[in-house]
């Protein structure tokens, strides 16, 4: 568990992390949310003691993270900034952090084996893909067989398969009984992967809250509907005791929040009104999120050329 408690953290007149509370626990994937520049990577970085606290604390299994004595067997940390040697092969590099660790020798071939990189143990890591450094980064997070593992933005860069994998591997880490604590600015992906979401703008607590609820919450369903005679479809659907409501994003689009499209479409076939569309929709989860955090985004990309 990781318990973190009116953190805060400024840099000079910024202030990156906000009086965050919130607890990580175990037995599930937590995604941690936010736009670019939310504060994501410096809360993790708290939590491994790599950057000091301007207030609050941060607890790993009760403990701050300086008072563990082998900390790779309490919280295996795969973080954005490679630390790998180019020179270094990958067994050189896990062996050397299992030494400093009191880890046997043996468990490197293990997690080797696990990752898949078996047949490249023996290369310098310089030379490795990016999919490839990220599997040697996730061996090194599971060297000391911790019961918490932390992922900041895992699959940056990967292919798809590479995608499967470390969210297969999140997810069996969660079923095992571990605490399994993942940063991603993708809505999308994190709905595939965790069960639970922290969600962060601008340093600040925006949610706290289970996937499903946030899903519930806005997965927003409404028939869209165009039609060259307007009034006569609104008449149409009033009478039947449907609203329609004009779409705040497109000009003569209108939208039944909930309606049923089949419904719709013999009301109006009734009356004789034509409809140049009439479809259903659902809201995505990737545009729920950006509403959330549309007023904590930092930088806002221009909409004109
Ligand atoms: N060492 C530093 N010195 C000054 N400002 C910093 C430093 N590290 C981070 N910041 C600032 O703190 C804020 C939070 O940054 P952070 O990297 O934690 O965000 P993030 O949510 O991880 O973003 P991203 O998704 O882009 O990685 C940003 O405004 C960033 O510019």
């Amino acid at each position: 568990m990781i318990e973190v408690n009116r953190l805060t953290k400024r840099y000079g007149d910024k202030l990156a992390v906000d009086h965050l509370t919130f607890t990580v626990r175990p037995g599930m994937v937590t995604g941690f949310l936010g736009p670019n520049g939310a504060g994501k990577s410096t809360t993790m970085r708290m939590m491994l003691d790599l950057d000091r606290p301007t207030a609050g604390s941060v607890t790993i299994d009760g403990r701050p993270y300086r008072q563990l004595r082998e900390p790779l067997r309490s919280i295996g940390a795969l973080l954005e900034a490679k630390s790998v040697h180019p020179g270094r092969t990958a067994y050189n590099h896990l062996l050397w952090l299992a030494q400093s660790n009191r880890i046997p020798r043996a468990r490197v071939d293990e997690v080797l084996r696990l990752v898949g990189l078996q047949d490249v143990a023996r290369r310098r890591s310089g030379g490795f893909s990016l999919g490839m450094g990220q599997r040697l980064g996730i061996a090194a997070a599971l060297l000391g067989d911790p019961e918490i593992l932390m992922f900041d933005e895992p699959v940056n860069g990967l292919d798809p398969e590479g995608i499967l994998w470390i969210r297969t591997l999140m997810q069996s880490l969660a079923r095992d009984g571990r605490t399994v604590f993942v940063s991603s600015h993708l809505m999308s992906e994190m709905a595939l992967t965790a069960e639970h979401l922290i969600v962060i703008g601008q340093g600040r607590l925006l949610a706290d809250l289970p996937m499903n609820e946030f899903i519930d919450r806005n997965s927003r369903s409404y028939v869209r509907l165009r039609s060259p005679q307007p009034e006569a479809l609104l008449d149409a659907l009033a009478a039947a005791g449907i609203t329609a409501v004009a779409s705040e994003r497109e000009e003569g689009v209108w939208e039944v929040p909930d309606g049923d499209a089949a419904k719709i479409g013999e009301l109006a076939a009734a009356r004789g009104v034509v409809l140049h569309e009439l479809s259903p929709q659902r809201a995505s989860l990737e545009e729920a999120f950006m509403q959330m955090t549309a007023n904590a985004v930092e930088y806002h990309a221009g909409t004109e050329i």
